[in-house]
């Protein structure tokens, strides 16, 4: 019985060093790790010295199930994430209608059961209808199943409310997970505020409605004793500012998507604003932003990555910038690009810190299962190969959404194997 994933080498988190090991998986758990197991699995993969990962975990993506099943279901964007060698995904609340209640958690459990490719963990909005007038039953909505609390794709403007929330997450050690926007700075804003939107007479969203929402809720965290998680990091100050609240004992976590630290605002001005492809919440800001975002994952500031993966319609994507949604898909090829970028070209970290960036700090900041690939632990197990250069390719997408600005980039670390629970999810 069980699956035998022969000849890879698995990647040690502490030192970094690829170890050629079996990998003997029983049920959902990891039953034996050893540098030659003969047993008589049902099923024995040969990995070919393809390296072994734990299963990505992604805290922030966009799945549009329940009410925006034209942009991506819990199927397809399951489908995706396994694909990409992610095993477990939380899902923003931002749907129709929002998952504010026990009954819809339920429902996202009860279709990623049916219908899903990894584990979905669902958020629970931090108000009714994310219309940032009442509560929600934060202690139900946990004891449904909510990862977390979070109004993503809206900030919570009222901080009296903001407070109270956190108030009762703390006292139920529920991490509040916020999208920090100040709607008055950031109004009717499509792109960075700055120099190219000037040019391209496009209305900005300045760095301050995200550092400025931080910083209030820092000080609510630290009032409250809270676990605060920031969503999407993209402002110099915004880093800073979670910096500081770290030194300071607080416990503030924070993440950061792959576009955030490889792109800037110069591909919009390159292409004078004609493609939405490139328009994005919080926008793509400017190089000393990037910088900063690249130094805080770096130095431990930052936590985890995140793709933010949000989905959108090719049509609402041909819009002109100003009116079309905010969004790029990511699952597919986050893991591929970053390495890509960040260990393979630049050296600017190595293998094994992306991977805990990965899987591991999403794991234990979460309090979750995974993250590390232990004998009696859950076996999700991810695969890929860091030799063969592939284009990053929308039409092969699993994902119903196309829209990214790294299509066409090339890339190495494409996932060849994802196993989740001890069951494959996705095979090359
Ligand atoms: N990130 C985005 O640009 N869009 C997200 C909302 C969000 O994460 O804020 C979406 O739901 O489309
Ligand atoms: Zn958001």
């Amino acid at each position: 019985m069980g699956l035998l994933l022969r000849g890879g080498r698995v990647l040690n988190l502490e030192n970094g060093e690829l170890e050629s090991r079996d990998v003997l998986v029983e049920g959902k758990k990891v039953a034996r790790i050893a540098s030659s197991i003969e047993a008589d699995a049902h099923e024995v993969v040969d990995l070919g010295g393809h390296v072994v990962l734990p299963g990505f975990i992604d805290m922030h993506v966009h799945l549009r199930q329940p009410g925006f099943e034209g942009k991506e279901t819990i199927e397809t964007g399951s489908k995706a994430a396994a694909r990409g060698g992610y095993t477990k995904v939380a899902c923003m609340p931002n749907t129709r209608p929002v998952l504010d209640t026990p009954e819809l958690m339920k429902y996202v459990y009860d279709v990623a059961q049916r219908e899903g490719s990894c584990s979905v963990l669902p958020y629970g909005s931090i108000s009714k209808g994310e219309l940032g007038e009442e509560l929600t039953d934060i202690a139900a909505l946990r004891a449904a199943g909510a990862v977390g609390i979070t109004d993503d794709g809206v900030g919570v403007q009222s901080s009296s409310l903001m407070r109270e929330a956190m108030r009762i997450a703390a006292s139920l050690d529920v991490p509040v997970v916020i999208h920090s926007e100040d709607e008055d700075l950031a109004k009717d804003g499509c792109m960075n505020e700055g120099v190219v939107s000037k040019r391209l007479g496009l209305p900005g969203i300045p760095g301050l409605a995200e550092s400025a929402m931080i910083a209030r809720d820092i000080l609510l965290a630290q009032e409250t004793g809270a676990h605060l998680h920031v969503c999407h990091i993209s402002d110099a100050w915004s880093v800073e500012l979670v910096r500081w609240a770290k030194s300071m004992g607080l416990r503030v976590t924070t993440e950061v998507t792959p576009h955030h630290l490889l792109l800037t605002e110069s591909i919009i001005d390159e292409t004078d604003g004609a493609d939405a492809n490139m328009k994005v919440n919080p926008p793509l800001r400017t190089e000393l932003d990037r910088q900063a975002c690249l130094k805080g994952l770096l130095d431990g500031t930052i936590d985890m990555i995140a793709t933010d993966h949000a989905p959108h319609m090719e049509e609402e994507k041909k819009r002109p910038f100003r009116t079309a949604p905010f969004g790029f898909v990511g699952l597919e090829f986050a893991f591929p690009v970053l390495y890509t970028e960040l260990v393979e070209k630049s050296s600017a970290l190595s293998l094994h810190e992306l991977v805990k960036k990965f899987a591991t700090n999403p794991a234990d900041v979460f309090k979750l299962s995974g993250g590390r690939i232990v004998e009696g632990e859950v076996a999700d197990i991810t695969v890929v190969d860091l030799e063969s250069e592939r284009a990053i390719n929308p039409d092969e997408f699993f994902s119903k959404g196309r829209n990214t600005p790294f299509a066409g980039q090339k890339a190495k670390g494409w996932t060849v194997l994802t196993v989740n629970e001890g069951r494959i999810t996705y095979k090359a």
